[in-house]
């Protein structure tokens, strides 16, 4: 039996001036899936994560989620509806401690919690995606990867029904990320729905059971993971022809 769909992209554009960065693509994301959204750099991988968790408009086309349409809602209402996000570069609240940053995601998400219940949750995803920090201490304390481990927590704090994570594995040493692919499969083996944008092919092979890819703001092949990363389009838009 086929998934439920829950994120459906259908003919999405979006121009800057005469820059076409995302151009009329449409892909599903079926619940319980790991897709990856992959392509050369500048190809509109960002700019359509952007669109989707509603921190740029479209210039046209439609988002789904479930039986709602989000592509006119602004963020904040998109985030209630249940999509969570993790950044290209690492967003942190840096008035907050690290334990108030994850709770923020629960206030501002999809599921909320309050008192006592939000705090134990918030811990209990510190521990979760492997913070040892102290909860309360300033986030500018935290090293790079933990503030990577304490975004997505927050990110994960409101339960979305489709996560979104923009290169979370960039900048990563190699123990380090042979973790946080661990972490990310972990996610994957408890069921969650997720979008991810990835340059790192081990992570893409190992985590994603289908990809769409982009190539100049289009979408180029999608598929099986194998299938996709073996197209010769596919190849040819990361490599170059051979006689260029
Ligand atoms: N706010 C903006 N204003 C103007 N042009 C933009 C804006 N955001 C993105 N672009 C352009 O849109 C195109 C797609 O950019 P985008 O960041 O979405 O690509 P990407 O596939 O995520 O690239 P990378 O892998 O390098 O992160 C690029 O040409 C970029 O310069």
């Amino acid at each position: 039996m086929n998934k439920p769909t829950v994120l459906e992209v259908r003919n999405l554009t979006r121009r800057f001036g005469g820059l076409v960065a995302v151009n009329n693509i449409s892909f599903d994301v079926h619940e319980h899936e790991v897709v990856g959204l992959i392509g050369p750099n500048g190809s509109g991988k960002t700019t359509t994560m952007n669109l989707i968790s509603g921190a740029l408009p479209p210039s046209s086309g439609e988002i789904w989620l479930g039986d709602t349409c989000i592509s006119r809602l602004p963020a904040r209402r998109i985030a209630r509806s249940g999509v969570a996000r993790t950044f290209q570069l690492v967003r942190m609240l840096p008035s907050l401690s690290i334990l108030e940053n994850v709770k923020a995601g629960a206030v501002f998400g999809h599921q909320q919690l309050w008192g006592s219940e939000l705090d134990h949750h918030a811990r209990r995803l510190l521990e979760r995606v492997g913070v040892m920090h102290d909860p309360d201490a300033p986030t500018s304390s935290l090293t790079y990867i933990d503030q990577k481990r304490v975004e997505l927590a927050r990110a994960l704090a409101s339960n979305p029904r489709v996560l979104l994570l923009d290169e979370w594995l960039a900048g990563l040493n190699p123990t380090e990320l042979q973790q946080g692919i661990e972490l990310i499969a972990d996610l994957r083996d408890e069921g969650r729905t997720i979008l991810l944008v990835e340059h790192v092919m081990d992570a893409i092979r190992s985590l994603c059971d289908r990809c769409v890819v982009m190539s100049s703001g289009s979408k180029i092949s999608e598929g099986g993971t194998e299938d996709v990363l073996s197209d010769a389009a596919v190849i040819e838009a990361y490599l170059g022809k051979d006689d260029e």
